[in-house]
């Protein structure tokens, strides 16, 4: 099938299950260009710098920001996060298209700058849920999480402006689901 690439945003709350979705989806589209974003946020453990996210100290972000680097950038949960330009640029010229997993800031921003680009809010099945993911995930500390789960209701709001909405209650289900709004969209 003759596919034209877009770009594409994936929000949702923290838990709803974005990058589980993404990872799965990426298994069966390789092609897809997850972009690599900068954060101010420490790592994970098991978190790689330049894989899971450039992690910078907060004068280098900021001296980023100034250099004009970013497409975007927001405060998320205490920290900066951007999407630096040359990690779009470099996909989107190579024809791929290209996957943003950014907040619900960014993607309006992103959106006043690439109209065409494809929004998706992925939401858990309900705040209960997401907080036993969010708390089974076992990443955050007791703060960190009741930050989260409170900007999730915030970020819930924003989701009638999105193109889709994808309901992850069964992952199988909603990662097919995923897949076959970028397949239709690139195929439109
Ligand atoms: N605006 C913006 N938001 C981002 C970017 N990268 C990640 N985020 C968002 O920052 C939030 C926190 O991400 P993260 O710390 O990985 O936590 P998680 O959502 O709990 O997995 C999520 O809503 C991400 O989508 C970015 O480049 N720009
Ligand atoms: N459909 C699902 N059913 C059960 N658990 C899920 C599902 N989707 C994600 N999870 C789990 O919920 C937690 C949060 O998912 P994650 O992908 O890290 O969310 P996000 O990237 O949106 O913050 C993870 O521990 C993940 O394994």
């Amino acid at each position: 099938m003759a596919r034209t690439p877009r770009l594409f945003v994936v929000s949702g709350p923290s838990g709803a299950g974005k990058g589980t979705l993404l990872s799965m989806v990426r298994k069966r589209r390789p092609d897809l260009g997850l972009t690599v974003s900068a954060t101010t946020r420490p790592p994970r453990p098991g978190e790689v710098d330049g894989v899971s996210y450039h992690f910078l100290s907060e004068d280098e972000f900021a001296r980023r920001v100034t250099n004009g680097e970013f497409l975007e950038w927001a405060h998320v949960h205490g920290h900066c996060y951007g999407t630096l330009r040359s990690e779009v640029d470099k996909r989107i010229s190579s024809g791929q298209s290209v996957v943003l997993e950014i907040d619900v800031q960014g993607a309006l921003n992103v959106r006043h700058v690439y109209p065409d680009a494809v929004l998706v809010f992925i939401e858990p099945p309900s705040m209960e849920v997401l907080e036993q993911r969010l708390r089974g995930r076992g990443t955050e500390d007791e703060a960190s999480l009741e930050l989260r789960l409170s900007n999730a209701r915030r970020e819930m709001e924003f989701a009638p402006r999105y193109d889709v909405r994808v309901v992850n209650d069964d992952a199988e289900v909603a990662s097919r689901e995923l897949e076959a709004t970028f397949e239709r969209f690139e195929s439109e």
